[in-house]
């Protein structure tokens, strides 16, 4: 971890490694500005409005950012992607920069959250961007081709409230931690009540030398295949 000395060392400030790394831009190609933008508001104001920790912001890039770009490579390059429990907009607006040609609902039910997920698309110019304030369970039904969600519910309970949001054949991508075998294993009863199939944990790169994300993914089954 890279610290920075301001006082004689009496006021240690932590920066983020990540500052200034031209591997970031390279990585986010075509999506950078408006991910840099997004970083940018989380580091001026995240902290202040109540979104992130004091504690993240010098693991905004490797911990937030680059963790809500591993959902992409399993995501549809156009359709409607939902991603439930968007909170600060992750990984929602990650995904909505990286896919430009993707519609992406913003779900989340927090009134204060909903007004800063506004102000990020506003201040980006993200123009595939739709912010829905509601709770998972009350979105509409067979809508998405795929639904991103991270750090809102264990898996079992997701199974619950996505696959009703998806169309048959849609794909949940869910990032979890070093828990995610144990969760797919504790969801298997929740999986065949709700017609989830095919879940699997992958391990996301995203730039060399940042660990692995890991996202599960399962398929909202089709009427009248077999599982
Ligand atoms: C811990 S935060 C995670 C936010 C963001 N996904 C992230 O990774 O930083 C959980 C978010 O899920 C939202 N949430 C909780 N229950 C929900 C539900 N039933 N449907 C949709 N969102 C929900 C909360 O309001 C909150 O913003």
């Amino acid at each position: 971890m890279v610290v920075a000395s301001t006082n004689d060392g009496i006021d240690d400030v932590e920066v983020d490694p990540w500052i200034g790394d031209p591997r970031l831009e390279t990585f986010f190609g075509p999506a950078w500005p408006a991910v840099e933008g997004f970083h940018r508001m989380l580091v001026t104001e995240g902290e202040l409005r109540g979104l992130i920790g004091p504690r993240e912001v010098p693991r905004l890039w490797e911990r937030h950012l680059l963790n809500s770009a591993a959902v992409v490579p399993f995501l549809p390059q156009r359709g409607v992607i939902v991603d439930v429990g968007s909170g600060a907009g992750l990984p929602g607006i990650v995904a909505a920069a990286m896919l430009p040609e993707a519609a992406v609902v913003l779900l989340e039910p927090m009134e204060r959250r909903v007004v800063w997920l506004g102000d990020v698309v506003s201040a980006t110019g993200l123009a595939n961007v739709e912010i829905r304030r509601g709770r998972a369970q009350e979105m509409d039904e067979g809508v998405a081709d795929a639904v991103t969600v991270r750090a809102v519910a264990s898996l079992d309970k997701l199974y619950r409230w996505t696959a009703p949001i998806l169309r048959a054949g849609g794909t949940l991508v869910a990032l979890k931690g070093e828990r995610a075998d144990d969760e797919v294993l504790a969801a298997t009863r929740a999986a065949k009540e709700t017609g989830m199939i095919g879940a699997q944990v992958r391990a996301s790169e995203t730039i060399q030398g940042v660990a692995a994300a890991r996202v599960v993914t399962a398929e909202r089954g089709r009427p009248g295949r077999v599982r």
